[in-house]
């Protein structure tokens, strides 16, 4: 599975905590992130990400890309719901497009933690039909 990592500054530590603990999860996974929540998460565990550029500078984009071409399976996303951030647009874009492809998404540890064991316990395989079938397939 494709799985991406994206926390706001003051989720940071919430973040590098949560991968910690979950890092024999991630360890099977194919890793992406925004540049400073990789950046962070690299220094503290053994996974290797792929980063794109910081969110303000269009790394929340980056990955909205790669989630309109239904690339990811899931998407942990811990936004600081109390801090106006000065690229709201593109985080609004970023979940927007996650609910056009059904992509599962965890904007606050709790459910990050839901779907990770989720995902431990091998429960993401329809994402293999979603990237195999396209939605044109699908029609009547
Ligand atoms: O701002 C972000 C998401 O909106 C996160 O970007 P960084 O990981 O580069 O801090």
């Amino acid at each position: 599975m494709q799985i991406a990592f994206i926390a706001h500054d003051r989720k940071k530590d919430e973040m590098v905590n949560f991968v910690i603990a979950y890092e024999h999860v991630f360890k099977h996974h194919k890793l992406y992130s925004t540049g400073t929540t990789g950046q962070r998460i690299m220094e503290q565990t053994g996974l290797n990400i792929h980063r794109f550029m910081s969110g303000p500078l269009g790394g929340d984009q980056q990955i909205g890309a790669l989630v309109a071409e239904n690339v990811l399976d899931l998407i942990i996303f811990l936004r600081d719901p109390l801090m106006a951030q000065p690229h709201e647009p593109d985080i609004i874009a970023l979940l927007r497009l996650c609910d056009v492809q059904g992509i599962p998404v965890a904007t606050n540890v709790a459910t990050a933690e839901l779907l990770t064991n989720s995902l431990g316990r091998g429960e993401f395989g329809w994402r293999e039909l979603v990237h195999k079938y396209k939605p044109e397939d699908w029609q009547p």
